[in-house]
């Protein structure tokens, strides 16, 4: 490389210096004061805001600028020495700092730790009841001898048994904020070298502890599992009484494939022995998931009726309990084996091993045997609904467990809901001596869409209409299922229906004519008794038809509109009131018709259980149903279902005694049934005739029968079974005693009751 000389630091220098000379010589007002000044260098030195300064402050004591001046060097002599401070020793002031913050935070952390200690009795409640939950004892009485662990929190010292207690003590060390940071880093270095050392020692100590906490939970883990094993032996034993050999079923390919889809069939292992082991189960799953349709079959091949007992099923609606039957007896492969039983109607016979029934028709068999003594297993299904009837079984059949376990001929009870609080029936007060077990399947088969309204309409029949409308012009196929409050509105709509889709036509007069072939068959099987046929009044206060059968027939061959044979002609509404639907266009041509069936309590159930048949050809089926198609039922091919959101609910005064009937809002669990309905036989959409807001508002489970009913038939029902004292019934959710007392009264003066309580024989009839 060529040697180029490098400009000197003078030369640069003077550049500089003659740059702020120029910049001087540019401020007129300091002219004069540099004009005696030569030296370049001088006129770089001080400048003009220093002179400025130092000309504005004023003329201090000598005192005083000694005093400044002492107090500058001081501050010069520390930054010197912080400087000075090699990097190990910033590192080490540094640890102390960190482990004196470590140090407040543990101190608060153990005043804070103060407020939550036990006191001695406290304590030793505590390890007297974990005893007696057979839990394996956590070495907490070890830590507690330990006397280096701080002695205000021994109490709460279970979670940090596995901590290093040592080191804990060991970092807290006495505060002391006036000391001298040098003295500090040396104690801190001595206080290390004391740690290191102790961490040495710690690894014996606890390396003992540990082997003995771990011989102690093994022998107790040992000890537990024996304890357990002897229970379950002891109750395999008595469960021999009711459970025998397992039963092989033979299904046809189709069924057993589709039941294999359902979430429920997984778990049938886990389910079988839940109910084995325990008295009482509590099964919540997903509507569809498989509960009232393979539960009973689990139960029956695993030998619950080998024995010669009975599978009881409780629905509470005919409707479900004679749809269910059917299809548990279709899956069986055995339809003699499935049973159902309802007031005044029944197909039960000797060879019948699984009975579906109303709850209304085991309180009556309560009655006359109070042990339940045919059963072996009891289920209470869709126990959400909390009609009175099933609470007070509830009750009744905690107490019949009990009794029964005792006599060593058990009763199995199960629970089953997609939508229950399940706090409601795992109180003490309902099972004190038994815990039920809680088995939660969380997997539906089909997912189900819901569709909110923006805005909630204010005419919810209306808007019921337009939707169907809407569904049956656009949408594809699939059947239509719809919720609305009542009777009334069921048949209103029914009648718009068939007047905007006419079903004229052979194929439908001839599928009426099929359909009534196949209900006469099904109406023999039957056998209504001539009881029945005399009686106004169902157990359950609901009337049933006192129309002979024949005549609804008859009605199928006259009519040519489907819906005629249903009932609806000969009904008193009037529906001249009705003018919505106009601004609809009229439907497209060539529209398949709409195959309109209603679906209500009062129906009889030869005509409830058409809407299980297939729609004659071509047409599309549209449910219209109250909340009786809430539970339970499956519909064949529903894939759309629209839920105004309302029903129909008896409102009562327990002060006044007046009870009436008025729409209200369904709560959300009935919301999530009534959509559950369209995902059962496919994916499905359901249209809430309500805006999401709303939902929000709807109370989360439904009240409670008993809380909305005049207690009079209850407290004749409990006093015919012998219950003295019914404010000591154990009801999951208890009426008022007062309500209770009056009732009692009542009966009295009625004459119901005599004046010890006992039931006057003539109202034993009902
Ligand atoms: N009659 C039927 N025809 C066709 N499939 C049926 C019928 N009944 C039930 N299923 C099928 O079995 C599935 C399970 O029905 P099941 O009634 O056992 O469910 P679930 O869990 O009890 O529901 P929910 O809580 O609504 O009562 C349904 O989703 C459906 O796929």
């Amino acid at each position: 490389m060529p040697n180029i000389p490098k400009p000197s630091k003078k030369r640069k220098a003077s550049k500089s210096v003659q740059d702020d000379s120029i910049k001087i010589e540019t401020s007129k007002e300091n002219e004069n004061e540099y004009s005696t000044v030569g030296d370049a260098t001088e006129l770089a030195l001080p400048s003009k805001k220093k002179k400025r300064k130092e000309t504005s402050e004023p003329l201090q004591p000598p005192e005083k600028r000694e005093n400044k001046k002492k107090k500058e060097r001081r501050e010069e002599v520390t930054q010197a020495k912080k400087k000075v401070l090699s990097k190990k020793k910033q590192k080490a002031l540094e640890t102390i700092k960190k482990r004196k913050e470590k140090k407040q935070t543990l101190e608060s952390l153990f005043e804070s730790l103060q407020e939550y200690q036990f006191n001695a009795g406290t304590v030793q409640g505590l390890v007297s009841t974990a005893h007696r939950q057979d839990k394996i004892k956590k070495p907490e009485i070890e830590i507690e001898r330990d006397p280096v662990f701080p002695k205000k929190i021994r109490s709460v010292s279970s979670s940090v048994i596995n901590a290093k207690p040592k080191r804990i003590q060991q970092n807290y060390y006495e505060t002391d904020s006036s000391e001298d940071e040098n003295e500090d880093e040396a104690t801190a270095v001595k206080e290390e070298e004391k740690l290191e050392k102790d961490e040495d020692e710690e690894p014996e100590i606890i390396e003992i502890k540990q082997e003995k906490i771990v011989s102690k939970i093994d022998k107790e883990v040992d000890e537990n599992k024996k304890q357990r094993k002897e229970r379950l032996n002891k109750f395999y034993k008595v469960l021999e009484c009711i459970k025998g050999e397992h039963i092989p079923v033979q299904r046809d390919p189709e069924i057993e494939n589709k039941r294999s889809k359902l979430p429920i069939f997984a778990e049938e292992m886990n389910i079988v022995e839940a109910i084995n082991e325990n008295a009482v189960v509590i099964v919540s799953s997903e509507t569809g998931s498989g509960k009232t349709t393979q539960i009973p079959q689990f139960l029956y091949e695993s030998g619950y009726t080998s024995k010669g007992h009975l599978i009881g099923i409780t629905e509470p609606r005919r409707v479900a309990a004679i749809s269910m039957s059917h299809r548990v007896g279709v899956e069986l492969n055995d339809p003699s084996k499935v049973s159902y039983q309802i007031r005044f109607e029944g197909n039960r016979t000797d060879n019948t091993k699984i009975l579906f029934m109303t709850d209304g028709v085991l309180l009556k068999e309560l009655q006359t045997d109070l042990m339940l003594s045919k059963y072996s297993v009891i289920i209470i299904d869709e126990a959400h609904e909390r009609s009175m009837f099933s609470d007070v079984l509830i009750g009744l059949l905690s107490r019949i467990c009990f009794l029964r376990a005792k006599k060593s001929f058990p009763l199995k009870l199960i629970i089953m809901s997609a939508t229950l609080r399940l706090s409601d029936f795992t109180q003490k007060r309902l099972f004190p001596s038994m815990t039920p077990k809680v088995i939660k399947v969380e997997a539906r088969q089909f997912p189900v869409q819901l569709h909110f309204e923006r805005k909630t309409p204010d005419d919810y029949l209306e808007a019921a209409y337009k939707k169907v409308c809407n569904v049956h012009e656009k949408l594809p196929d699939g059947a239509i299922l719809v919720f609305l409050s009542g009777q009334g509105e069921v048949k209103r709509l029914l009648k718009l229906l068939t007047q905007r889709y006419p079903m004229k036509g052979k194929n439908v007069r001839g599928h009426l004519t099929k359909n009534r072939d196949k209900k006469k068959a099904v109406k023999e099987k039957l056998k209504l008794s001539s009881f029945a046929q005399q009686a106004s009044t169902l157990l359950d206060g609901k009337t049933i038809s006192t129309k002979p059968e024949a005549e609804d027939d008859t009605k199928a061959d006259l009519d040519e509109f489907g819906v005629a044979d249903c009932g609806i002609l000969d009904d008193d509404f009037d529906d001249s009131s009705i003018h919505f639907g106009g601004d609809l266009p009229p439907p497209p041509a060539g529209l398949s018709p709409l195959y309109c069936l209603p679906l209500y309590s009062l129906l009889s159930s030869a005509k409830q259980q058409r809407v299980f048949q297939p729609p004659p050809e071509g047409t599309r089926l549209c449910v219209i149903a109250t909340n009786v198609a809430e539970t339970s039922l499956t519909i064949p091919n529903i894939r759309y279902v629209v839920d105004s959101g309302k029903e129909k609910r008896r409102d009562y005064d327990p002060i006044t005694g007046v009870s009436q009937f008025n729409i209200h809002w369904i709560s959300q669990a009935s919301a999530e049934q009534r959509s559950g309905r369209a995902g059962r036989v496919q994916a499905g959409h359901a249209y809430r005739l309500y805006s999401s807001a709303m939902f929000e508002d709807f109370t989360v489970f439904s009240q409670p029968e008993i809380m909305n009913k005049p207690v009079d038939q209850l407290v004749l029902h409990l006093k015919a079974m012998n219950i003295v004292k019914i404010s000591n019934f154990p009801f999951p959710t208890p009426p008022l005693p007062d309500q209770l007392e009056i009732a009692e009264k009542r009966l009295r003066l009625m004459g119901a009751l005599s004046s010890d309580g006992t039931v006057i024989s003539i109202f034993l009839i009902y």
